[in-house]
């Protein structure tokens, strides 16, 4: 039995809610655009495994060198996230049990802890896992108007993240169903819900957070300088 891991890295959106002049992958945080910073972040935690790497076929922003996985391939990415997903799981020579990590590259702040975390829970779980956090607000249900109509209750409610893991063919088999039955997800443990799996829910940091808008540039970077004095508070 083989014990790879394979990284799927999804990165051919458009980043459109960040209205910039290229995809929000290609922004630059602190001297390096955002793809390599999380290129990076998942290589320092698993230097060994293997990488397939979401683009779009026009794509002409990205630069090979930002790789730093010893073994990678390039696939051309779906017009939604779990096209681009299942484009990765299709052209890639898994074995069934092999265990497949999905992670956005909108998502730099993502530690090693945490990825390691997630890992533990994706082997020992049959129905997979995912990081996620517990809703911490007050959630509120608008009318269609925005005038707040009800209050939900939050128990049992988080906020889905990613990585999620999932054994190849679980996760193969959720997104060709979900994609026979013209059903879009929005993310991997959606799919596998649909199968009636339950995944395991990693209580995550909060700072993994995803770029989304433009004010989460700047947020983002503090969360890169933040995360970065404290690991060298730590090696002092
Ligand atoms: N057809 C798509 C759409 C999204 N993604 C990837 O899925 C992740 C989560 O998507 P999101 O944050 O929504 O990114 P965009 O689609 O780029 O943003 P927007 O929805 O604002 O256009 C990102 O890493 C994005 O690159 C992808 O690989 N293929
Ligand atoms: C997968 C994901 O990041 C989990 O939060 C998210 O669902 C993808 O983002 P999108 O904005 O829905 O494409």
């Amino acid at each position: 039995m083989s014990n790879t891991l394979w990284l799927v890295v999804p990165a051919a959106g458009q980043g459109r809610r960040m209205g910039a002049d290229k995809p929000k992958q290609y922004l630059t945080l602190n001297n390096q655009p955002i793809l390599a910073h999380t290129l990076a972040r998942l290589h320092a935690a698993f230097p060994q495994a293997r990488l397939v790497l979401c683009l779009d076929s026009d794509d002409r922003w990205f630069d090979p060198t930002w790789v730093p996985f010893a073994q990678w391939q390039r696939v051309s990415g779906g017009a939604e996230r779990m096209h681009s997903v299942l484009n990765a799981l299709q052209a890639m020579t898994a074995e069934g049990s092999d265990l497949v990590m999905v992670h956005d590259v909108a998502r730099p702040c993502i530690t090693r802890d945490d990825l390691h975390a997630l890992y533990q829970a994706a082997q020992t779980h049959s129905g997979g896992a995912l990081l996620a956090m517990p809703v911490a607000d007050t959630m509120k249900r608008d009318n269609g108007d925005q005038l707040s109509q009800i209050t939900e209750p939050r128990d049992g409610l988080w906020h889905a993240l990613t990585p999620q893991s999932f054994r190849y063919s679980l996760l193969r088999h959720a997104l060709e169903q979900a994609q026979q039955t013209g059903t879009v997800v929005t993310d991997e443990a959606s799919a596998v819900e649909a199968l009636g799996e339950a995944p395991r829910l990693v209580s995550g940091r909060r700072d993994n957070l995803k770029v989304t808008h433009p004010d989460d540039l700047a947020l983002a970077a503090a969360i890169l300088a933040a995360q970065s004095a404290t690991a060298s508070n730590r090696s002092s």
